[in-house]
């Protein structure tokens, strides 16, 4: 495969649909069962030959995004690079519409979008397998972010089994003002469970079943997130964006993730436009945005 010039990839958010959380393990992660599903909002990353790694960013949450080697796209580049002796002289650009430390895995899905590009733009044709391993590195949703679809997550969320989707859903995720930090979630989902065992985390079979049959009103009653009373313990006022959506017609409301994105499931379009307009109009977060999943997996474009 010969050297691309410059390379832009596609790479989509995530819902959890399910997220169910295991006790703390030794190394400081938690045993998931995560059921991911990739929905239409999105970052695109471009690669392009540069002198030295250098990263820049374009979005309305821009200014929260680390340009330095922190940023996931560049971690990826250069773990990339290191694996093939090379070095990484390239800059990143990204064009951000996925909130920011939201709880829909947009620093993964940079780190997956970027490793995309930079494969493409050097022309090393790795293999999926490959990439996967480095996405493990990355961080627990990064193989997701660059597979999409639907998938379920074990382990830390990083070794996945593809799910089959039979059909759209329709979405609504209202945006909060800041954002939550995934690891500060994790430790309160700890305080908040101490001295009660947790069991381990399982997949639910009727809401793997609602998937594969695009059934949405069981959807709707089988989503789950052991991580939400932790993001509404550590901001109480997210109740009342659930409760805003719902009370607008939304299906199912849940936080996504570590939050503090909020996800409502609606019947169809129209359903969603409603309930982002009421949302909007109800002062209970920053904005709110339609979506539809699944959507596909990083994408060159
Ligand atoms: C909670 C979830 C749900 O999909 O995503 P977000 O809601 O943040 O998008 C994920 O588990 C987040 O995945 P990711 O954000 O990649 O986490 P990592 O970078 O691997 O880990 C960040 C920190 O989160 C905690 N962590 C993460 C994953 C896991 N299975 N157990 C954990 O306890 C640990 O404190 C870890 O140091
Ligand atoms: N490319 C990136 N985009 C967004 N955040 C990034 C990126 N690289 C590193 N980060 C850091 O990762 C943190 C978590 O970001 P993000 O992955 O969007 O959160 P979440 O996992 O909750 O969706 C951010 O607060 C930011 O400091």
């Amino acid at each position: 495969m010969t050297a691309a010039e410059s390379v832009t990839v596609r790479v989509h958010a995530k819902v959890n649909v399910q997220l169910a959380v295991g006790a703390a393990r030794p190394d400081g992660f938690h045993d998931l069962a995560s059921v991911f599903l990739a929905v239409s909002l999105h970052d695109e990353v471009t690669a392009t030959p540069s002198d030295g790694l250098t990263v820049t960013c374009e979005g309305r949450d821009a200014d929260k995004v680390p340009l330095d080697r922190t940023n996931l796209a560049a971690r990826a580049a250069e773990l990339l690079a290191a694996r093939h002796g090379i070095v990484p002289d390239v800059h990143l650009h990204i064009a951000k519409d996925i909130p920011v430390a939201g709880g829909m895995a947009g620093g993964s899905a940079d780190g997956a979008g970027a490793l995309l590009a930079c494969d493409a733009l050097w022309g090393l044709d790795s293999s999926r397998e490959e990439l996967l391993e480095i996405c493990a590195e990355l961080g627990s949703d990064v193989p997701f972010s660059l597979i999409g679809g639907a998938a379920l997550g074990t382990g830390r969320g990083e070794n996945l089994t593809e799910l089959p989707v039979g059909g759209g859903f329709h979405w609504v995720f209202a945006v909060a003002d800041g954002g939550l930090s995934t690891p500060v979630v994790f430790g309160e989902f700890d305080r908040l469970t101490e001295g009660v065992e947790v069991p381990e985390p399982a997949a639910s079979k009727v809401l793997l079943d609602a998937l594969r049959t695009g059934d949405t009103t069981a959807l709707a009653a089988a989503l789950a997130n052991d991580l939400q009373a932790a993001a509404l313990s550590l901001r109480p006022s997210l109740a009342e964006t659930l409760t805003a959506g719902t009370e607008a017609g939304a299906l199912a409301a849940l936080v996504s993730g570590s939050g503090p994105t909020t996800a409502f499931l609606v019947k169809d379009a129209e359903s969603a436009e409603t309930v982002a307009a009421a949302l909007i109009a109800s002062g209970t977060c920053r904005t709110a945005r339609v979506a539809t999943s699944p959507a596909p997996g990083a994408t060159v474009l």
